[in-house]
């Protein structure tokens, strides 16, 4: 414990394993100056550390601490439509509303002013990390960097790379793109800010050519850890078709990706609604994290994931918003609608497909697809998240040795969505929080110790309605 370490008490809930919560009524976390755990202790242990004179002491008081919220796939630049446009399927989605929504961001300017609400938005919701698409124009991709670092948020963020299949105004060529992607990650990576990560960001495999996704692959095995790869797989049947129709040489969706030398332990891919037995196999066996976004797949009419069978299967599941594919900012949305779609798959109205060799054939099986629960649904949003972004030793829940992201709930906060009612216990207080609350009871939110949820970032939301 060094000299000025902190001990927050209140009421600690994280997830240990899927499913498996750890509850500490009135506990503690001791923090390091440098923002990592230190301990956490029972009640019991709480008055005979509070006597250490050397230690600052918080008393939350009635209040919960939770593991602040993985967001493992979100559209920064979408936040500008976010909740609009809503009624078509992806490929005319995006041609309708996304890509001249995008095309916006080669003005750095409109970049900074977009870019500053939308992270201030997730933030203010409990994204204490995020992985974050920008668009293909590197000066505004920079900025979001610069605006993430600025703020303190945990962010992985890619410059999108779309060189083909593209309308002439949101389009690169394959050398620009390549050397772009180099620049933003020598950028990023300058900074030599732990928070703020590179990701490599394939938009998916119709935008992005055999040539550009090779060298992709290549820029990110030449660093060492290598650099993330995010992208889209696996989302809308019409997509799979048209990738089909492109690649015969490839054996499926994943096998493109794989490859072109994208597939690797620090990959994870967004949707996987209709991935093939043989395909989940691959990503599990590469080690590839798989984001399920409910809402946008709810939204874009794009299918149920059957997340069970993932996770029976051994895959690595977190969430993600996809704003604004998905329409909400915040992952208590996420978590909710998780649990919705597995419910859809329990009574045989998921992505089940014709996928006899699979040893989890049988869909409809209501016993055997059991929905999730809202305790695994949460480890989703926290620990399988990190996981999936190769975060899993750093955030994610309050185990010793990794960073203090906290989320400081206030069930009782003026105004609050949540009644508590005598004789809740602290579970279902948090039940009702997950299903009911919002950012009026998330406090406040700490990425690596410090709370980011400051009189600045609320200025930030102000200004974007003046
Ligand atoms: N949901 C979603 N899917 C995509 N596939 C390619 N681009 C996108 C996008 O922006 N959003
Ligand atoms: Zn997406």
């Amino acid at each position: 414990m060094d000299s000025q370490s902190t001990l927050y008490i209140g009421t600690i809930i994280h997830s240990l394993a899927l499913g498996k919560l750890e509850v500490l009524e009135k506990g503690a976390i001791v923090v390091g100056t440098n923002g990592v755990i230190e301990k956490v202790v029972e009640a019991a242990q709480v008055a005979t550390l509070k006597k250490s004179s050397s230690i600052n002491v918080v008393d939350l008081g009635h209040r919960l601490i939770i593991p602040g919220f993985v967001d493992g796939h979100v559209h920064a630049p979408q936040y500008s439509f976010v909740g609009t446009g809503m009624e078509l399927p992806l490929l005319d989605w995006l041609n309708k509303y996304t890509f001249p929504s995008e095309a916006k961001f080669k003005d750095p300017v409109y970049a900074r002013s977009q870019y500053r609400t939308a992270v201030a938005r997730f933030l203010t919701n409990g994204t204490t990390t995020a992985s974050y698409f920008a668009t293909i124009h590197l000066e505004s991709t920079k900025i979001l960097a610069d605006i993430v670092h600025e703020v303190g948020q945990r962010g992985i963020i890619g410059k999108v790379n779309m060189d083909r299949n593209s309308p002439d105004f949101l389009v690169e060529t394959t050398s620009q793109s390549i050397k772009d992607t180099k620049e933003f990650v020598a950028h990023v990576l300058g900074k030599r800010d732990p928070l703020v990560q590179p990701v490599i960001t394939p938009r998916f495999v119709p935008s992005t050519s055999s040539k550009l996704m090779t060298s992709l692959g290549e820029i990110s095995a030449s660093h060492d850890p290598k650099i993330r790869v995010q992208s889209h797989l696996s989302e809308n049947k019409n997509e799979i078709k048209w990738v089909g129709e492109m690649h015969p040489e490839c054996g499926s969706y994943a096998d493109v990706y794989n490859q072109h030398g994208l597939l690797h332990e620090r990959s994870y891919m967004a949707h996987c609604i209709w991935c093939s037995y043989g395909e989940r196999e691959l990503l599990r066996d590469k080690g590839v994290g798989i984001i399920h976004c409910p809402n946008s797949n709810f939204s874009l009419s794009s299918g149920a994931l059957n997340v069970r069978r993932m996770l029976d299967e051994g895959l690595k599941v977190g969430l993600g918003s996809d704003v604004a594919g998905g329409f909400s900012p915040s992952m208590l949305d996420a978590l909710r609608q998780s649990i919705t779609a597995s419910k859809m798959v329990s009574i045989g109205q998921g992505s089940d497909g014709d996928d006899l060799e699979s040893p989890t054939a049988g869909i409809g099986s209501i016993k055997q697809y059991e929905a999730l629960s809202y305790a695994e649904a949460f480890h989703l949003a926290t620990v399988g998240g990190a996981e999936c972004l190769s975060l899993g030793d750093t955030v994610g829940n309050f185990l010793p040795g990794k960073d203090f992201d906290a989320l400081i709930i206030d069930p009782k906060v003026e105004g609050s969505p949540v009644d508590v009612f005598e004789g809740d216990s602290s579970l279902d207080i948090f039940q009702r929080f997950l299903f009911l609350g919002d950012d009026r009871n998330i406090e406040q939110v700490f990425v690596a110790g410090k709370n980011r949820k400051t009189q600045k970032l609320r200025d930030m939301l102000a200004a974007s309605l003046k």
